[in-house]
């Protein structure tokens, strides 16, 4: 190889912020990931699509940490995931990733505001500064008047607001949003989709966005889809 093409691919590798490569996943006799490739760069909003069962929750699962794979390799920034000991993981999480998930996210004792600062306060924020940035945040995802309320109080769509606020406070790299919009209406899923996709680009997260409908992968960059456990990334640099 000449130096002028290692030092680009060189480049080309260091722009990818999380690949996975090869992934294998069973439960019990069930292939769940049967040689799944992903890969994703900074700011990018990459859409896993698929039919149901076909391993699009494992992959996602997978790459965020959370479920640990049979086979194959998670890199994220030039650490493999199988490197690192669980509190490395957990800090890894806390730390760099966000989670939006379908529903259920939300702590019921705690009202909007205490949920969105909760991340902040794991990380050892102190109260008045952690809710300080969760106001800001519930401001930008257009949901302040629901602040004192408890998660039980608000809407569907109010309270995916609340999650994605709550997923993007810390100023995570990745956000990990599985079905983000499955429980809402499509006015509702369109607007928390645009909320999301905007607040990621603006401050450069990639989002991995597990959906099965056509109308929210439309807000992707791009599209991988996954097949009896298999997804093929044209983008993928291993
Ligand atoms: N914890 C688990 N225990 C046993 N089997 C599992 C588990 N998680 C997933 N599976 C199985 O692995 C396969 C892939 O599941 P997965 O949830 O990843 O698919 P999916 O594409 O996200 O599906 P859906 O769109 O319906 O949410 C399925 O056959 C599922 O039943």
């Amino acid at each position: 190889m000449t130096e002028a093409g290692s030092a680009d691919d060189g480049r080309r590798a260091g722009e990818l912020l999380l690949v996975a490569t090869a992934l294998r996943k069973t439960y019990g006799h069930t292939p769940a990931l049967d040689n799944a490739d992903f890969s994703i760069r900074p700011g990018e909003v990459v859409a896993v699509m698929g039919p149901s069962g076909s391993g699009k929750s494992t992959l996602l699962h997978c790459l965020a940490g959370i479920v640990r794979p049979d086979a194959g390799q998670v890199r994220y920034r030039h650490r493999e995931l199988s490197e690192m000991s669980d509190a490395e993981r957990s800090a890894l999480r806390r730390g760099e990733f966000g989670f939006v998930f379908q529903f259920g996210q939300l702590v019921p004792e705690l009202t909007c505001v205490e949920n969105v600062a909760l991340p902040l306060r794991l990380n050892g924020v102190k109260r008045k500064e952690a809710e300080r940035r969760a106001t800001e945040w519930l401001d930008r995802l257009e949901v302040t008047d629901v602040s004192a309320k408890r998660p039980g109080e608000v809407s569907g769509g109010q309270g995916q607001r609340v999650a994605v606020a709550r997923a993007l406070v810390t100023g995570p790299r990745v956000v990990f949003a599985d079905e983000p919009t499955g429980a809402l209406d499509s006015l509702n899923g369109e607007r928390v989709m645009e909320l999301l996709t905007a607040a990621a680009r603006d401050t450069q997260a990639a989002v991995v966005l597990v959906t099965h409908e056509a109308r929210v992968a439309a807000y992707s960059d791009r599209e991988v889809v996954v097949r009896d456990g298999r997804s093929r990334d044209l983008e993928h640099v291993a």
